[in-house]
């Protein structure tokens, strides 16, 4: 084989470009960094950094206009979208700068880039050769065929966060992760929000349960939250603008100021000239097999562009093993699924890691279901933050956690704790058994996880066994 010029070229900069760039450098590979326009993603621009500062300000709002129950008088608040949205680009800057380190060994090119054989790349005029190459451009906010919206225009997540004037009224098309999120934050911001979530349930991923105590939670502080709900057309009239929305067998219309567009993703994989060299994809992303291997041997994909798991940590996650199998001769690793959290970072936050309890029975014989109220957390009365529960999946003779679903403040935090307690197959008597520090709502963990061992085989036989001890004393 002649010579090439690189190891390993990277396309796209973001969550899980930027950690393969940096997982590859670090093994000594010559390495190549390609990003369409600047290095970041999603994720730092207009995704987790910039949402979760908004949500950080919005929360701000609502605790200073709800101090009035602990004692405290707040004058009013006002809020000046201006400074807030510069405070935003503040937070990505610092996070930008921070992320800088990754790419100190690594050669980074900008513009567009395409195939002209699996093993060159043509980046602007430059040819260039790679023995092997990762996709990793991410998504884009999927386009719906909803009539007439394109023409009177709507927003995404690529400009919510820069507005510098709020509307005063919002209709949200999508009840995931974004609509949800930003929906509460904007509530608090004061705009009159309705959510229209097509299946029956907002956040559908999650157990149903999780799902209504998010749609009770945002439904107390004014959000509309309409369920089973299709938007099909819409329209403006004069400054507002209108949804169709099929209903059941209705067709209703919902008015507002504006319309965010929150519904889903798309995979970007256009101008890269996948088809001439025999990559496949469709609509949900690049196909790739277990070991993140696309249709053509040397050419790997992570991320949201390859579908399914579209979170940061996942591509990170993805990236290492990409790497290692870009990079070594041998000792394959195939990505494992088992051990995957997510946070939904609405107040209270819904946490969720591994299997739902539908999904735990299908894979396995002895599957048992502890619930823990978050109102028994000490901490959680401390801080007047008692909504929610923590649901425990247990199976298997051993009784390990399968699968956990949250709803509380704070929740996300707890999900570190469960996934290294899963992804090391530890029992509910070892987890319990450590010291955890109180008053904090990981001590709501150790509680709920007390509960599961008081109601277990386990406890049954260490009774007989003391039983037995006190017989013999006699
Ligand atoms: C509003 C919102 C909030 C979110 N919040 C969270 C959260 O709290 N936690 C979480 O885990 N996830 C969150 N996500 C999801 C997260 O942002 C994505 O899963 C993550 O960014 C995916 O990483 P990636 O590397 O696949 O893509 P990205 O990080 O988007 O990176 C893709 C890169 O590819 C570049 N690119 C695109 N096309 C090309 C091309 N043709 N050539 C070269 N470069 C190209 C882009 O410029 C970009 O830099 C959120 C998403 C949204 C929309
Ligand atoms: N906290 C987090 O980790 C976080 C936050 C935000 C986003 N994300 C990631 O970003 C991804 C995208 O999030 P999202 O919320 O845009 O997508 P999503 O696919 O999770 O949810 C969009 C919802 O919109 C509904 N929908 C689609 N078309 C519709 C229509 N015409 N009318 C009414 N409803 C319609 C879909 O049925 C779906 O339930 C998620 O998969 C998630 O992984 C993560």
């Amino acid at each position: 084989m002649t010579s090439m010029d690189y190891d390993l070229t990277i396309l796209g900069g973001g969550s899980g470009g930027l950690t393969a760039a940096r997982v590859a450098a670090s093994l000594g590979a010559r390495v190549l960094l390609i990003d369409k326009e600047r290095l970041g993603g999603d994720c730092l621009y207009t995704g987790c950094v910039p949402s979760k500062s908004l949500i950080h300000v919005a929360r701000q709002v609502y605790q200073a206009r709800t101090a009035t129950r602990l004692g405290l008088t707040s004058d009013n608040v006002e809020i000046d979208m201006a400074r807030v949205a510069e405070s935003i680009q503040g937070v990505i800057k610092q996070v930008q700068d921070a992320e800088q380190v990754y790419t100190d060994d690594v050669t980074v090119k900008f513009g567009t880039v395409s195939f002209q054989s699996p093993t060159a790349l043509l980046i602007n005029d430059e040819q260039i050769t790679s023995r092997a190459t990762i996709i990793a451009t991410g998504s884009h906010p999927a386009r719906l065929p909803i009539e007439g919206l394109a023409e009177i225009g709507y927003l995404t997540n690529e400009d919510v966060f820069q507005l510098t004037n709020l509307p005063a009224s919002l209709l949200i098309v999508g009840g995931g992760p974004v609509g949800v999120e930003l929906g509460q934050a904007l509530a608090r911001l004061g705009v009159q929000i309705t959510l229209i979530q097509g299946p029956e349930r907002i956040l559908p991923r999650e157990e149903p349960e999780v799902s209504v105590a998010i749609a009770e939670a945002l439904q107390l502080e004014n959000v509309q939250v309409v369920t089973n709900a299709r938007v099909l057309r819409a329209e403006r009239h004069g400054g507002k603008k209108s949804v169709m929305v099929k209903q059941g067998e209705q067709m209703v219309v919902f008015e507002a100021d504006e319309i965010l567009l929150a519904a889903g993703r798309q995979p970007n994989v256009g101008g890269l000239n996948l088809d001439t060299i025999g990559v496949t994809y469709n609509e949900q992303g690049i196909k790739v097999n277990d070991y993140l291997r696309t249709s053509v041997a040397n050419i790997f994909a992570l991320g949201d562009v390859i579908g399914g798991y579209l979170f940061t940590h996942v591509a990170a996650y993805q990236a290492g093993v990409a790497v290692r199998n870009a990079l070594l001769p041998v000792g394959k690793k195939k990505v494992d699924y088992r051990v995957v959290p997510w946070c939904t970072f609405t107040d209270p936050e819904a946490a969720h890691i591994g299997l739902t309890y539908t999904e735990a029975r299908q894979r396995h014989r002895q599957v048992r279901v502890v619930t823990f109220p978050w109102a028994d957390i000490d901490r959680a009365q401390t801080e007047h933050a008692t909504t929610g529960f923590i649901k425990l999946i247990l199976a298997g003779k051993k009784e390990e956690i399968v699968g956990a679903h949250m709803v509380g403040a704070h929740a996300g935090e707890l999900l570190g704790e469960i996934a290294l307690a899963m992804q090391n197959h530890l029992t509910v008597s070892t987890m319990f058994a450590t010291i955890h520090p109180y008053p904090t709502y990981h001590t709501g963990l150790q509680q709920a996880l007390f509960e599961a061992y008081l109601t277990s085989s386990q406890l049954r036989s260490n009774r007989s066994i003391v039983s037995a001890a006190l017989r013999l004393r006699k």
